[in-house]
């Protein structure tokens, strides 16, 4: 490096250069660069006697993911290297709008002849850039994962997830990124249903990893999440840091990260790669979760949808074109579209705007409360909520008392209290709104924005709103209007199509009972008993890195 010089052409920089140098091409000894480091941008200037034209390329450090320093292989060169990496926004080259794309910027520092004082230069300069970077985050009042001293993540494979590609996807592509962003992890391969929800309920050690990262589909997202509800220390495991990148055919999660960080719509390969960018850059968020409680089986945890109908029957049965990726919602429509049937059944909700604890942070503070009993009045066994708009319920354990029945409270179930759900045999309160109609054609429920990649369900959604949002579509509609509601859906415009048998609900919790004797439920795209089921928000329970 030659001794320092002031920085050419100030005008360009947004903030003032504090740190200058002029190094040479990786590659090419012959080629300078004059390089300026702002707080907010990389600039880096060709140098040459003769004009060059566009020899300034200016990348903001916002969109970097991390900076080294390193030797060259070559012992008897006593130059040193630096090297950032940068995931820019950039014009698509043969569509419109703007995906990321990985720009690698490296110096050749060659000033002294003293390869110690080389390295130590470069490492100043690898440190700068990864300092000013991290500060470049958006400050939440969450942990900035990058501001950690080392990261260190657990990430879940699912091999068998999407056209099967997860495992390879991370090897030609994410690797490589947390190793530029400096990000220590360890790959587990699961190896069958299951295997990641036991793994983090039973064995793993909270203390050990700072997030657990889940390439998959949203199946295996939801095995963790249960698995980390199902632990005595449910708590403290539930804001372990979960991150999402996409390796299935539907990754809703995934496209709703990818929404709500304000980027355009991009193909599944530039997703992953979006997400990518958003783990390296590790800014943590909350994210709502759904309790969901099943007629005879214990709660189940959601973090993205609970459908029955026309929904959860395309979703299940397009299982079988899944080798044809996120196309396979596509096909699963028109199939279903082609003998579209409708459903009976009752559909109650309580609005958002009726919700006495809805300011109520996610009442996740205390365990299962131990004293809390249902006395009974009759003799069939169903128990009365104490006098609570906010009563408890779950799958509740029969004793008897000298009073006669009592249900009373299981032996501290991990997870949070449902407090706005009555017993599924019990009626729903009387503030809830119970929908006129019997007859439908599909009822969804979402908290986050993507039903698949490329629908766009929810779309003033967010990830900790503390809404579900509720859509039904009454039967009577023809299969022309339910096509181009779901056309529309791929831009979020179905609200807006005047579908009259479209309804749109924000709430904090429903009840859905089927009538018809058969049938679909899932609840993020996983099949759960079919039977009444019912559900409550859970604002901001669990923490994703949303960079
Ligand atoms: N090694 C494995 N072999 C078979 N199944 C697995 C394995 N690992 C996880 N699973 C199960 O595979 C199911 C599907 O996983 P996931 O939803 O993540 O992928 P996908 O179905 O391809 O994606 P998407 O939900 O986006 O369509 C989950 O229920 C998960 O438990």
């Amino acid at each position: 490096m030659e001794p320092r010089r002031a920085p050419p052409d100030r005008d360009i920089h947004t903030s003032p250069v504090t740190l200058y140098g002029e190094f040479t091409a990786i590659g090419n000894r012959k080629v300078r660069y004059g390089v300026s480091l702002t707080e907010k941008e990389l600039i880096i200037q060709r140098l040459s006697s003769a004009p060059v034209p566009r020899n300034k390329v200016l990348l903001s450090l916002k969109d970097c993911v991390g900076s080294r320093a390193y030797r060259g292989e070559d012992n008897t060169d006593s130059a040193a290297y630096f090297t950032a990496y940068f995931y820019p926004l950039r014009k698509r080259w043969m569509s419109s709008g703007t995906s990321r794309q990985r720009v690698e910027q490296g110096f050749r520092l060659s000033a002294l002849q003293d390869p110690g004082y080389n390295l130590e230069e470069a490492e100043k300069w690898a440190r700068a850039v990864r300092e000013r970077s991290a500060r470049q985050q958006y400050q939440r009042d969450e942990v900035v994962m990058s501001e950690l001293p080392r990261r260190r993540m657990m990430l879940l494979v699912n091999p068998q997830s999407g056209k099967g590609q997860a495992l390879s996807l991370y090897n030609s592509q994410i690797q490589k990124m947390l190793h530029e962003a400096d990000v220590l992890h360890t790959l587990v391969i699961t190896e069958r249903q299951n295997h990641a929800r036991e793994l983090v309920r039973d064995k793993l050690d909270l203390a050990q990893w700072d997030a657990l990262v889940i390439m998959s589909g949203d199946g295996l997202l939801f095995e963790v999440i249960n698995g980390l509800l199902e632990r005595p220390d449910w708590e403290e495991a539930i804001r372990m840091p979960l991150a999402i990148l996409p390796g299935g055919s539907g990754n809703a999660l995934a496209a709703s990260v990818h929404h709500y960080s304000g980027s355009t719509p991009v193909s599944s390969e530039e997703l992953l790669t979006s997400c990518g960018f958003l783990l390296c850059k590790g800014l943590v968020s909350r994210m709502d979760l759904v309790s969901v409680h099943l007629i005879s089986g214990p709660r189940v945890f959601s973090f993205l949808s609970l459908a029955w109908g026309f929904v959860a029957d395309v979703d299940i049965e397009s299982e079988k074109y899944r080798h044809v990726g996120a196309a396979r919602f596509t096909v699963g429509t028109l199939v279903r579209l082609a003998s579209l049937r409708v459903y009976r059944g009752r559909l109650a909700y309580l609005p958002a705007s009726l919700d006495k604890c809805k300011d109520q942070p996610n009442q996740t503070s205390s365990l299962w409360p131990a004293s809390k009993m249902y006395s009974f009045s009759n003799d069939n066994g169903c128990p009365i909520p104490e006098q609570n708009s906010c009563h408890s319920n779950n799958s509740v354990k029969v004793t008897r008392s000298e009073n006669g029945l009592h249900r009373n409270i299981p032996q501290n179930p991990p997870g949070p209290q449902d407090s706005l759900l009555p017993p599924l045999d019990q009626p729903v309160p009387s503030n809830w709104v119970v929908v006129p109609e019997e007859d439908f054609v599909l009822v969804l429920a979402m908290y986050q924005s993507h039903l698949a990649e490329d629908l766009l369900a929810a779309p003033d959604s967010a990830l900790d709103d503390g809404l579900i949002h509720l859509f039904y579509v009454k039967a009577g509609t023809s299969r022309a209007a339910l096509l181009r509601l779901f056309l529309a859906m791929e831009k979020g415009a179905h609200l807006t199509t005047n579908c009259q048998h479209l309804v749109h609900a924000k709430v904090r919790a429903l009840r859905l009972e089927p009538h018809s004797p058969k049938g679909i439920i899932t609840v993020d795209g996983e099949v759960v008993e079919y039977g009444p089921v019912q559900a409550q928000v859970h604002r901001g329970l669990a923490r994703l890195i949303t960079g």
